[in-house]
């Protein structure tokens, strides 16, 4: 999906919401426990009950890939049920040497049909090209994350400022706000006007709001560009907002709260 494309559709349906799939098996509701593939019907629902609402489906492929083969195929199953009309992220937070990244990004975005996927950009330039050569595709590159270790590498000095600024300073000379994105945490609401800076121009992935507390108000007023720039990711406040049978209407009435406010700050 290219970022025009992207655009029009947080245009069209006054939303930046991604509502993320980190679809733990032990917390889905009793009655879809006894199915054969009780998580993929659990994703279905989520998504029939969400889709107009949000853009973007975020897959955390850690809680598919902990069942296995058969958490594979649900990845698989579930990402060919989002179709083409939402910005489908693999956050698997890949990135090696040249030839094993090119691998990873054939596996997401030639046998698996993702729009992107999370990199990690330790390993540097060569880790994440990979992911750059695909047209309409995109590397979604950690920059400062939400959780309580950012402070342990990525807030530490380097040079003349930050090492996350580093970071994005240097990853966004390797491709362009066409085909890099990057991850800011809900989370570090008080280095967003900071990271604008850098990066005026990119969208920006934030996850962090609901269970980790971010707020939705401080990111919009802070971190919004002219094309939005932004997809706000929600996963457990949205799917896990009821853990009974009424779980998909549940994550709807909450899907719909985030959306009602996203429009208002679309203005
Ligand atoms: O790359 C990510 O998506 C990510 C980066 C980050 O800094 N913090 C973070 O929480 N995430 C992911 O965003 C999702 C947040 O989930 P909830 O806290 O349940 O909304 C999880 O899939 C995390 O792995």
């Amino acid at each position: 999906m290219t970022r025009a494309e992207l655009v029009q559709l947080i245009k069209s349906r006054k939303s930046y919401l991604c509502v993320g799939l980190d679809t733990d098996i032990t917390k889905i509701p009793e009655h879809l426990k006894d199915k054969p593939d009780g998580v993929l019907e659990f994703n279905k629902a989520i998504i029939d009950a969400t889709r107009d609402l949000c853009v973007s489906y975020k897959i955390n492929t850690a809680f598919y890939e902990a069942q296995g083969v058969a958490g594979w195929q649900t990845m698989q199953q579930t990402v060919e049920y989002i179709g083409n009309e939402h910005f489908k992220i693999a956050d698997a937070k890949r990135g090696d040497i040249g030839n094993t990244s090119d691998q990873y990004a054939k596996a997401f975005f030639s046998a698996l049909p993702f729009d992107s996927v999370t990199v990690a950009p330790y390993m540097g330039s060569d880790s994440v090209q990979p992911f750059l050569k695909y047209d309409g595709k995109w590397a979604i590159v950690l920059g400062l994350t939400s959780n309580k270790g950012a402070a342990d590498f990525e807030l530490q000095p380097c040079g003349e400022g930050l090492l996350y600024e580093k970071v994005l300073k240097t990853v966004s000379q390797w491709g362009s706000d066409e085909n890099i994105m990057f991850v800011v945490g809900a989370t570090q609401a008080d280095s967003f006007t900071a990271i604008r800076q850098i990066i005026p121009g990119h969208f920006l992935l934030v996850p962090g709001v609901g269970a980790q507390g971010g707020s939705l108000k401080d990111i919009s007023e802070k971190a919004m560009n002219n094309d939005c720039g932004l997809l706000v990711n929600v996963s457990r406040d949205i799917i896990f907002a009821s853990g009974g049978a009424d779980f998909a209407e549940a994550a709807r009435t909450k899907a719909l709260g985030y959306q009602q406010e996203m429009a208002k700050y679309l203005g």
